[in-house]
């Protein structure tokens, strides 16, 4: 019988090694092939400054000079999103640099998320929770990103990876509400390796990944938030030995988010019996 850890790797695409040319032209391709069919205009991303949106981004400006050289109408809208003013606005802007979109905009979600937690108190007489408030932000970024592509007729692109998929690491129909998701199956390093054979500043991928959606602790990285290093999830998907206390972890955490990876239940599913332990 094969193991969960074997089990996971294919649910989540994974291989342990990849050929970084070969890999960058095929996710390029995807993209390009899913616009043409969905005969939509082109795509729209958030930019972050952080490496999956730096990645996904230059990817997406790549399929669509790609398409335009062989004929076909595409373009690229980079989104820029702070909550008021981001820490490491000047990653987001080396980001925008390496990934030359054709057009840039630049959203504050400050007022909507505020709007939106002003209306909780006045509803509940209490204050929207820290960590709710961070999945109200990632919301109100997918919010913006399906008007614009809604207005323009182009396709929402994700950042999902697997070493984000398999602990379940973004907010449900937040970061996780997209049409496409290019990076899927990569560990966090196979993006990191991508990100750099494309040339990217390292700044894009050496900095620490963080979701930066808490106002109480800024810039919070992934691995303190996971209580695991991506080495380690990396090694997991991999296939590598991992230790156990960690390969725990994961395992608990993959099991807990099976619904971020599903569509909303119905009473026909029963997927659900068998996934959760918390
Ligand atoms: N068993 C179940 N079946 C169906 N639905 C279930 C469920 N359990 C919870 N739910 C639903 O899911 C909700 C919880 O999920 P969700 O709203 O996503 O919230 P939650 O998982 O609590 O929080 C999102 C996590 O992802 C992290 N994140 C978010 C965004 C970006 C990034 C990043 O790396 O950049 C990281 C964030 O820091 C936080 O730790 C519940 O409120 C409930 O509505
Ligand atoms: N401040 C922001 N401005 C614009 N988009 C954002 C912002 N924060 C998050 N996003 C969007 O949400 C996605 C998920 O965030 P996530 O932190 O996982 O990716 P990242 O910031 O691109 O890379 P990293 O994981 O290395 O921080 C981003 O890829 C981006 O599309
Ligand atoms: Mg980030």
């Amino acid at each position: 019988m094969a193991s969960l850890q074997d089990e996971i790797r294919q649910a989540l695409h994974t291989q342990p090694e990849l050929d970084l040319a070969r890999e960058i032209e095929r996710r390029r391709d995807f993209l390009i092939d899913y616009v043409s069919q969905a005969g939509a205009s082109g795509l729209v991303l958030a930019i972050s400054g952080g490496q999956d949106s730096s990645l996904a981004g230059r990817l997406c400006q790549l399929a669509v000079e790609r398409a335009r050289a062989d004929g076909r109408h595409m373009t690229f809208t980079a989104v820029r999103m702070p909550y008021g003013v981001q820490a490491d606005e000047d990653d987001a802007q080396a980001a925008i640099s390496f990934i030359r979109p054709d057009d840039a905009l630049t959203t504050n979600i400050l007022g909507g998320v505020d709007a939106i937690c002003d209306e909780y108190f006045e509803a509940t007489g209490q204050r929207m929770t820290d960590h709710s408030k961070g999945n109200v932000k990632a919301r109100v970024r997918m919010v913006l990103q399906y008007a614009i592509a809604g207005d323009r007729g182009a396709i929402v692109v994700g950042t999902d990876h697997a070493a984000e998929a398999v602990t379940g690491f973004f907010t449900k129909f937040g970061d996780g509400g997209a049409d496409v998701v290019p990076l899927s199956g990569l560990t966090k390093g196979q993006g990191r390796d991508m990100l750099r054979h494309l040339g990217a500043p390292s700044r894009l991928y050496e900095k620490a990944p963080t979701a930066d959606l808490l106002d109480h602790v800024p810039g919070q990285t992934d691995e303190d938030s996971l209580g695991v290093t991506y080495d380690a999830i990396d090694g997991y998907l991999t296939g590598g030995q991992t230790p156990p206390d960690d390969a725990e972890l994961i395992e608990r955490k993959y099991r807990a988010t099976e619904h971020k990876r599903r569509l909303p239940v119905t009473f026909q599913d029963d997927w659900w019996r068998t996934s959760q332990v918390g």
